[in-house]
């Protein structure tokens, strides 16, 4: 006989590109919460840079590190869940990753689907927020970010290392309700205790953006090299990047051998250095560009790049 264990609870995080989801999915994977977390990730862009960034999860489709799972989000989210379901009957929490421009409350929708009914619980949407660039994000992305905010049961205001106190009170009394559950973080570092609760979280979030957003669809376009990248020069170009582009992640290795994880979000540029080359990424360097606007700015953007790289293979809009 087939015996069916309580619905497994599902959390969906979510926030504007560069907000932090990868961060605390890190601290998720890394963490010491005795749980069997499986995650999610549902990147937007050609490759998956995210499933990259992750860094605990010894590689691979449903591979296990910390009593953890991880897997891509792309062809079709029915089927991944599905699929991850049937693989795996241990899993105590699943955690979804959004991508930076999707609408965190529609994943959830699928997560509550009644084929799903008797195994998955949704158990709460947890929007990033990035402290130092919310304003920047609702102006590159009209009504994105506060449709985000908007659907969230936890709000984490990340990032509090890069503005003051004012500027926290300033947002909250701005975007939040006095009973809005909210936690302050850096590094996304939010307690075990609040994020695996256990509770359904109340709403609480001030703002009810029922509208479609109005930004204009998110473009993003790929640039991959083998062999080495001038850094200089690559930084002079990522310092000049046009206003459409708003997030860039990825990979680069230098000409004397080092390994650099890349991100730009807005204009906050950081190249943060890698003990080992990325995993499941065949190539040397790989940036994803992601924003809102002219295709043509973003193919600007590629041929910038090319000055700085030995050899190039051919690059790609999506
Ligand atoms: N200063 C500072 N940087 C942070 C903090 N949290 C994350 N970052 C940095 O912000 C950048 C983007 O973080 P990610 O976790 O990749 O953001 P994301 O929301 O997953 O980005 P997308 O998936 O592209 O939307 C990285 O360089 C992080 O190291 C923080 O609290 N303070």
């Amino acid at each position: 006989m087939v015996t069916m264990g309580a619905p497994i609870p599902v959390t969906v995080i979510g926030g504007f590109l560069g907000a932090g989801k990868t961060t605390l999915v890190n601290h998720i994977l890394s963490g010491d919460h005795g749980l069997k977390v499986a995650v999610l990730v549902n990147d937007f862009g050609a490759i998956n840079i995210d499933a990259a960034l992750i860094t605990s999860t010894e590689g691979g489709l449903y591979s296990l590190s910390n009593g953890c799972v991880c897997c891509g989000l792309n062809q079709g989210f029915v089927e991944q869940l599905e699929e991850l379901l049937a693989a795996r009957a241990d899993i105590d929490h699943i955690v979804i990753e959004a991508s930076g421009v999707a609408d965190p409350a529609r994943i959830m929708d699928t997560v509550r689907y009644a084929r799903f009914a008797a195994r998955l619980r949704a158990d709460a949407i947890v929007v990033m927020v990035d402290a130092a660039g919310f304003d920047d994000a609702i102006a590159a992305a009209p009504g994105l970010a506060e449709a985000q905010i908007g659907s969230a049961d936890l709000l984490v205001l990340n990032k509090t290392d890069l503005v003051d106190r004012n500027m926290l009170d300033a947002w909250r009394a701005r975007w939040t309700f006095p009973d809005t559950r909210i936690v302050e973080t850096t590094h996304a570092l939010v307690p075990f205790g609040i994020l695996f609760a256990g509770e359904v979280f109340p709403r609480g979030v001030a703002s009810t953006f029922g509208a479609e957003p109005v930004h204009e669809p998110a473009v993003s376009a790929t640039w991959q090299s083998d062999g080495a990248v001038d850094l200089k020069r690559l930084q002079r170009v990522l310092a000049g990047l046009p206003t459409a582009v708003y997030r860039a992640k990825g990979f680069l290795r230098a000409s004397d051998g080092r390994r650099f994880a890349v991100h730009l979000v807005g204009t906050r540029l950081s190249f943060e250095a890698m003990a080992i080359a990325p995993e499941g990424l065949d190539v040397d360097n790989i940036l994803v560009f992601i924003g809102f606007g002219e295709r043509s700015a973003f193919e600007t953007t590629l041929a910038h790049l090319d000055g700085c790289a030995e050899s190039t293979p051919p690059n790609a809009l999506s």
